[in-house]
């Protein structure tokens, strides 16, 4: 397979880098080589739009270094007859542990407690003041996937009640309450995580009603995409008090964040971290080599979109 020409326009993780090179003839940059290229490696942040695609008249396989289609033009690569694949799974049990985080970490003000103690307020001023207890609060997730499933068992042993809005409802999670909408999800719980994907149907699905519905003792929770959220509403939300808290792994335009958030202390605020460990990239980057190396020897792929 040495010969066959993969693109990776963007540097990812090395591990991946180093199995790419040696397996397959990795090209870094598209200008010049766009006919030898067959393969395409790309991260769901940046994407492969169709200028991308159409650039690559040989490419017959995208495969996704993550989960999120949004950035993907699947029509186009249904029409081209390019196969898609992701790296679902893998990254469940991370992105879940980095909600649980976000939740404990601003219910119970963990960063600005890491702050009290390194600039000796501790000493100075005495005990840091009373947060919030996060085990037995509800917990509303929306769309309950994989990863929408694994924060929920997360949170089960949190002692917390669970409830969630899906585009159905989940016979097999009987004991979660299911609500029709977002906004009667948000009015019945103190917690909404965000965990579904990104189409145009959720884009913004957290509007000022959601919020408004949350309310000034409800966080907001998001591990999706920036894009689920009204970000300017979100501001506004917060700087009103009329929505308690956020904790948020991803933003509108990444990696820009609304400055105003900067300012708050009801927010913690993280670089798009939810699958990034050693342990996680390590399995993400396997499986997008299992299914270069399927595609190539014609078998079927391990993790196919199409
Ligand atoms: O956000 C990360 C992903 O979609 O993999």
């Amino acid at each position: 397979m040495e010969s066959i020409g993969v693109l990776m326009p963007y540097p990812t993780f090395p591990y991946l880098e180093h199995h790419l090179q040696s397996r397959f003839n990795l090209l870094r940059a598209s200008t010049n080589y766009t006919t030898s290229i067959r393969a395409a490696v790309v991260n769901a942040v940046h994407g492969a739009d169709a200028n991308f695609i159409d650039a690559l008249p040989m490419l017959e396989i995208v495969c996704i270094y993550g989960i999120g289609l949004d950035k993907i033009d699947l029509r186009k690569c249904a029409e081209r007859g390019i196969r898609v694949t992701n790296t679902p799974d893998v990254i469940t049990d991370e992105t879940a542990d980095v909600a649980m985080a976000l939740i404990i970490s601003l219910l119970r003000r963990l960063c600005q407690c890491d702050l009290y103690v390194r600039s000796g307020n501790w000493k100075r001023q005495g005990s840091f003041p009373l947060t919030t207890k996060f085990s037995g609060k509800t917990v509303g997730i929306l769309g309950l996937g994989r990863i929408g499933k694994a924060v929920a068992k997360r949170a089960e042993a949190f002692n917390c009640k669970i409830c969630y809005h899906s585009r159905t409802v989940k016979t097999e999670c009987g004991s979660y309450k299911f609500y029709p909408s977002v906004v009667e999800l948000a009015s019945n719980c103190d917690i909404l995580v965000v965990a579904c994907s990104l189409t145009v149907e959720t884009h913004y699905i957290i509007n000022r009603d959601v919020m408004n519905a949350l309310g000034p003792k409800g966080v907001l929770i998001n591990v999706g995409r920036g894009k689920h959220v009204d970000e300017a509403e979100l501001v506004s939300a917060l700087i009103e008090g009329r929505l308690g808290g956020a904790g948020l792994d991803v933003f509108h335009d990444e990696p820009d964040v609304s400055q105003e958030l900067f300012g708050l202390d009801n927010v913690v605020l993280l670089p798009h971290i939810g699958s990034a460990t050693v342990e996680t990239r390590t399995a993400m980057a396997d499986l997008v080599l299992a299914n270069l190396e399927a595609h190539f020897l014609a078998k079927p792929l391990v993790t196919p979109v199409l």
